[in-house]
């Protein structure tokens, strides 16, 4: 018998237990043990459980689980830094394995728990930290460990997704659609970090360094969220051809890598397009490989403890063969960050401008001195004010030369407003 403790019974939690009972009679045969929740640690034990648990199981003292000798298998789902770090970094000194959904801890922290697991010879699994469903960690440490992996681009955040595609399809308000994805469990406690990017940045640090094989970290992402999305921006796209989706992008060239999380017009035809609600997808471009995609629920409760599971069966069969703390994944090569000049896309940009003769003619010169070439421009009337919206698509520009336009266009006259500036993939 495999005993397992378990930090946190909430929306994830629950679903573990679910799952570890539901399909104990399969995870037996898969890893020859039976396997149990033994203790699990909650912050409040009077309260009701949305699963039937035994009472007795239910602690409010960390140090039940961590200190149990009984227990093999620690699975951190209660979120946060402190006090997870803390339980982490012990139960490890214990020689107890980890399995974990927390991606802030891993995007911060990482590197540390990683060294300790393997002082300890333990296996630290976080396959539930990004994208949910998705084996999505598994699938570029081991599927792909044979290629080069060049690009990396996802929809990992099924908060965002879910509210994008509320708004773009139903005209939903941004407020009531968050509040639904809140009440369907899908959202952070704090759902600032999902709307503002900084969950999708944390998933994206992960699979940059897991990826590209380079210690990737939080300060290396360039953030953008959602709030700032309007519903001229996701019309004007749909008139153009292209959806509003908040896209994690981690691109390699000669060894210099980017990461950002921003809102992208992405193209309708490019698979990712179409992932709707909560739905995750990771779009991985190997150079052997070449393009592939992985598709699945981001989130909510059997998703993401479907990927807790079978982390657990992956530590109880290492147990079996005793070769724990062996899969642990260490980035190996040095970290050199694309500057502005290697950081290279298409564009989107609206712009509220003056009406009148010979605008468009001082817009187009300012990107010709800049060495911008463009795509596409569509001119049209604003008929709540004397003005004109225009919108224009750039072929690949880097980010130099596109900063230097828009700082241009800042101190025109005939330029109301830089109403909006997406990058462009597809
Ligand atoms: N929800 C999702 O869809 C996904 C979540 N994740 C990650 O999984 C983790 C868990 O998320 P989720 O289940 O949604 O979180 P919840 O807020 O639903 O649950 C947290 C649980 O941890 C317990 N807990 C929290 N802090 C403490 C503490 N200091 N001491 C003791 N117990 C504590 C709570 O106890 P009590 O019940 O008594 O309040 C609760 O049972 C997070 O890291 C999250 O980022 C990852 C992928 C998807
Ligand atoms: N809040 C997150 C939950 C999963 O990581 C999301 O919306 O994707």
């Amino acid at each position: 018998m495999i005993k397992a403790g378990l930090l946190g019974l909430g929306t994830v939690g629950t679903g573990v237990v679910r799952i570890v009972e539901g399909h104990q009679e399969d995870l037996q045969r898969k890893t020859g043990s039976p396997i149990s929740i033994e203790k699990i640690l909650v912050q409040d034990r009077s309260k009701s459980r949305a699963v039937s648990i035994d009472k007795d199981k239910l602690t409010e003292n960390a140090w039940d689980v961590i200190d149990n000798p009984d227990i093999q298998v620690v699975i951190e789902v209660m979120g946060g830094i402190e006090p997870a770090k803390t339980y982490i970094l012990s139960a490890l000194e214990k020689g107890k394995h980890i399995v974990t959904a927390n991606k802030d801890l891993m995007a911060l922290h990482g590197a540390e728990i990683l060294a300790k697991a393997a002082a300890n010879g333990c296996d630290v699994f976080y396959e539930a930290s990004v994208a949910g469903g998705i084996p999505i960690i598994r699938t570029l440490n081991e599927g792909f460990s044979s290629d080069r992996i060049t690009k990396i681009m996802g929809i990992v955040n099924g908060t965002t997704n879910y509210i994008l595609t509320k708004m773009s399809q139903e005209g939903a308000a941004y407020g009531d659609v968050l509040k639904e994805a809140q009440a369907l469990g899908y959202a952070e406690s704090d759902p600032t970090s999902d709307v503002e990017g900084l969950d999708a940045a944390r998933k994206m640090t992960i699979l940059a360094t897991l990826g590209f094989h380079a210690e990737v970290s939080l300060q290396d992402v360039k953030v953008k969220g959602i709030s700032a999305i309007s519903k001229e921006d996701i019309q004007y796209g749909k008139r153009l051809g292209y959806t509003v989706k908040l896209l994690g992008i981690a691109e390699r060239q000669d060894d210099h890598i980017s990461v950002s999380v921003q809102p992208t017009m992405v193209k309708n035809s490019h698979p990712l397009a179409s992932v709707n609600g909560v739905f995750n997808a990771v779009y991985v471009y190997g150079e052997a490989v070449g393009e592939t995609m992985f598709y699945g629920p981001g989130a909510g409760e059997l998703p993401t403890a479907t990927s807790i599971v079978a982390d657990l069966v992956a530590v109880v069969r290492n147990l079996k063969l005793g070769v724990n703390g062996r899969e642990l994944f260490t980035p190996y090569k040095e970290k050199k960050l694309k500057s502005d000049e290697q950081i290279s896309s298409k564009n989107f940009i609206l712009l509220h401008v003056e009406d009148k003769a010979g605008v468009l003619a001082q817009i187009t010169q300012i990107f010709a001195k800049h060495d911008v070439s463009l795509e596409s421009v569509l001119q049209h009337p604003n008929v709540s004010n004397p003005a004109a919206e225009i919108i224009i698509i750039t072929h690949d520009a880097n980010q130099a030369s596109m900063n230097k336009v828009l700082s241009e266009f800042e101190s025109m006259d005939v330029i109301h407003q830089i109403k909006s500036v997406y990058r462009v993939e597809g």
